[in-house]
């Protein structure tokens, strides 16, 4: 291939293998190299698991888990339908086992196809890190020295990790992530949940479906706080009636007392303890750039740790891009793929490079009840200083909504007077993340309140009926 080979000083046993492009991370990192790049010599390195956060331990797991979770938290919702369901108990270790019995030959399969089926790739399982300009070792376990690689092209794409939370004693105490909490060998009784975003409420969601007691810790006022404020506010008012909900709570110590989990909080209502088997710490995610010591190669990072990219995915230095949660500013698979392809094209196409398209990136969450989101909240318009207008239909005024007998989801939309343009959509109640998707499509080619209320039919009595109702009420210029 023609490029501007960089050669570097020879290090550790002195022998530096050059490649056309390599690639750090296997989750979205992994879908670019294709047949097209059949005549590149390409290095893929992974020290973790093939397939990443998504497969292994983030979106997949967890929603074949939320989903086993809504089928066994039926019978709390059957009665007032007027169907008395009793729930006999979950067999966790046949669930667990199912779901990774299902992930864990997807994840073999994927190395084994990199590992034997692709001549040009050479697959590196170990730990990198950048050592020098475009030069980067890989510690391979059990090999007393790295090895040392060099390319003229590098594609960032080594995800992110959870944060441990600033807590005294909590190393000591031992807390569970994302990472190992899906493959407890049994159900705790109690399990402290530390946080209030995405990965607290989804497992809280699972945990308590399963009976086990969840008591959950936020710091914030309000579970979700991210949400559009009346979102974010039924929720935490759903939420609290079905687990022990500490609001304003900082965690401050922990410690294990005759194998009980002890959680002391500040609190505006003096100091708490809370107790458990198990805490699961859901603070946030790290972006892993530090780990890859990217600075020694140029890579320039923000504040907080993200690496800094353009809007072709380019970093600061000429032939290394970088995408998903190591540089982006959302931690969704569906921004890492995209970021994925926009690199897969501008390598590919370097005389005719593309742009990523983060105008209207949409987010599900999959507790209970499910929320799907996309565009500005509220706050944000008004925070924005934009002219908008909103409205808001329940599920419980719906034909749908009635068959459901739901009582608390309700669709808020936020529009453009003047042009008719949605702002911004936030469901929550059933099939949040599905029924968004309608709104995410007029958003994204630019379909008007007006033309999307009475330019196509809606099926009655089906469940986007919620949303045809809700453009109908907004009030436009
Ligand atoms: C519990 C949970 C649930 C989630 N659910 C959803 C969801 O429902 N929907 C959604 O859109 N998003 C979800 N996400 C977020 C989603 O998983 C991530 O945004 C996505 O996986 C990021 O992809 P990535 O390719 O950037 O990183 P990753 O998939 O994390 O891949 C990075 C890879 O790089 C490897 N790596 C890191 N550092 C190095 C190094 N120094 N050397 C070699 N290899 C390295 C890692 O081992 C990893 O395999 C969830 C996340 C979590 C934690
Ligand atoms: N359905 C999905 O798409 C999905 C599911 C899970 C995760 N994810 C992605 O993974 C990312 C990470 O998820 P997450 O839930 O860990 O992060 P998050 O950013 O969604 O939520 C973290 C929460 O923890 C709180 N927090 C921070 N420090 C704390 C402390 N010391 N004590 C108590 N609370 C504290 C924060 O205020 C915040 O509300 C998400 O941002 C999301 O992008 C997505």
């Amino acid at each position: 291939m023609a490029g501007g080979i960089l050669r570097p000083p020879l290090l550790f046993d002195g022998y530096v293998r050059h490649f056309d492009l390599v690639v750090i991370g296997t989750g979205s990192g992994n879908s670019i190299v294709d047949e097209r790049f059949a005549d590149w010599d390409v290095a893929i390195v992974e020290k973790g698991v093939f397939g990443g956060t998504c497969l292994n331990v983030g979106c997949i797991p967890t929603k074949m888990f939320v989903h086993t979770a809504d089928v066994a938290a039926t019978p709390a919702g059957a009665a007032r339908l007027g169907v008395d369901e009793e729930l006999h108990g979950v067999r966790w270790p046949e669930i667990r086992d199912r779901i990774f019995g299902r992930i864990d030959p997807i994840a073999a399969g994927g190395r084994r196809w990199r590992v034997e089926g692709n001549a040009n790739v050479t697959v590196y399982e170990g730990q990198a890190r950048f050592v020098g300009p475009k030069t980067l070792t890989v510690s391979i376990p059990g090999a007393s020295t790295g090895e040392t690689i060099t390319a003229d092209r590098f594609v960032i794409a080594a995800g992110s990790r959870p944060i441990v939370p600033d807590v005294a004693g909590i190393e000591e105490v031992g807390f569970l992530t994302n990472e190992d909490v899906m493959r407890l060998e049994e159900l705790p009784e109690r399990m402290i949940v530390l946080g209030s975003g995405f990965v607290a409420t989804e497992f809280a969601h699972v945990f308590s479906s399963f009976g086990v007691d969840v008591t959950l810790v936020a710091r914030s006022g309000v579970l979700l706080r991210a949400e559009d404020d009346d979102v974010a506010a039924r929720f935490t008012e759903i939420a609290s009636k079905k687990w022990d909900v500490r609001l304003n709570s900082k965690a401050v110590r922990v410690e294990r007392v005759d194998g009980t989990v002890r959680l002391h909080l500040e609190t505006p209502r003096g100091a708490e303890v809370v107790e458990g088997d198990v805490l699961l710490a859901a603070v946030g995610r790290i972006p892993n750039a530090d780990l890859l010591d990217v600075e020694a190669t140029g890579v320039t990072v923000h504040r907080d740790g993200r690496i800094v990219v353009d809007d072709q995915q380019r970093t600061a230095v000429d032939g290394i891009w970088a995408l998903g949660d190591v540089s982006s500013d959302y931690q969704l698979k569906h921004v890492a793929n995209h970021e994925a392809r926009i690199v897969q094209h501008n390598l590919l196409h370097p005389d005719a490079p593309v742009d990523a398209d983060h105008r209207f990136v949409p987010h599900g969450v999959f507790s209970s009840p499910q929320i799907g989101s996309v565009g500005l909240t509220e706050r944000d318009a008004r925070e924005r200083g934009l002219r908008y207008v909103t409205a808001t239909q329940d599920y419980a005024d719906i034909a749908y909504g009635w068959a459901m007998e739901d009582t608390t989801g309700f669709a808020k939309l936020v529009a453009d007077p003047a042009t008719g343009q949605l702002l911004g959509a936030h469901i929550i109640g059933p099939q949040a993340p599905t029924l968004i998707q309608l709104v995410i499509q007029a958003m994204s080619f630019g379909l008007d309140v007006r033309s999307m209320a009475r330019g196509q039919y809606w099926i009655h009595p089906a469940m986007p009926e919620l949303l045809e109702n809700a453009l109908l009420k907004l009030k436009l210029d």
